[in-house]
């Protein structure tokens, strides 16, 4: 049997990813929830934590003073890049969890995705995310946006820090934090934003799948 013929029987159909590909193409974003189970939101919550608490993240903002103002205007949140070298327990299976997703995006979509780029996120009471696109950043390689939250179950919808994605008809789409879920969306198409936290640290991780 060629090698082509092998692989396309040897092919197994993934119920969540085909939905994944379905609402993505449909509306332009899609949400998972329990994507990670809570033993993994909590695995990847404490590693967070731990590096948080280690000081390891930094302000977002980056560049001289009058432009570190300007962008705490705009974003507040502290981060932290994952380097997928890493051998730490929980995000070796994070990266597992992407990988494989990627694989099966390529693979059945031809979606070209050969670079990612992950940080983990802490938005503190008081801080937000204002509408923006994410190829602000001068980044046209970034092709979908992956956030995935890592906040406790108790994160009720007066905590805020709700995600807002305004569509292409300019609905707005709310959505909470909620642990285990992931949002994915178009990075060149859709405009989104974080409103503010009102209470406790919002946590996630956000990436980028990119085309080159
Ligand atoms: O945390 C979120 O829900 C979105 C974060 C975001 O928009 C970004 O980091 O570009
Ligand atoms: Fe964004």
């Amino acid at each position: 049997m060629n090698k082509e013929l092998f692989e396309q029987l040897d092919f197994e159909e993934n119920r969540l990813y085909e939905q994944i590909i379905t609402d993505l193409s449909e509306q332009q974003y899609c949400v998972v929830d329990n994507f990670f189970t809570s033993e993994e939101v909590l695995l990847l919550r404490t590693k967070l934590l731990q590096n948080y608490k280690a000081d390891a993240f930094k302000k977002s903002a980056i560049g001289n003073r009058t432009n570190e103002l300007i962008k705490n205007n705009v974003r507040g949140d502290f981060i932290l890049w994952i380097n997928e070298a890493s051998t730490a327990a929980a995000e070796k299976l994070f990266f597992q969890k992407i990988n494989h997703l990627v694989a099966y995006l390529n693979r059945t979509c031809f979606m070209g995705i050969l670079h990612k780029e992950f940080h983990y996120a802490v938005y503190p009471k008081g801080t937000f995310y204002q509408r923006h696109l994410d190829t602000f950043q001068n980044d046209s390689r970034r092709k979908l946006s992956v956030v995935c939250y890592l906040n406790d179950k108790d994160w009720a919808p007066e905590n805020g820090g709700e995600l807002v994605i305004y569509k292409e008809d300019q609905t707005a789409i709310n959505l909470y934090p909620l642990p285990g879920r992931i949002v994915i969306f178009e990075s060149q198409l859709l405009e989104h934003e974080v409103k503010e936290v009102k209470k406790g640290k919002r946590l996630s991780i956000t990436g980028w799948l990119k085309t080159r």
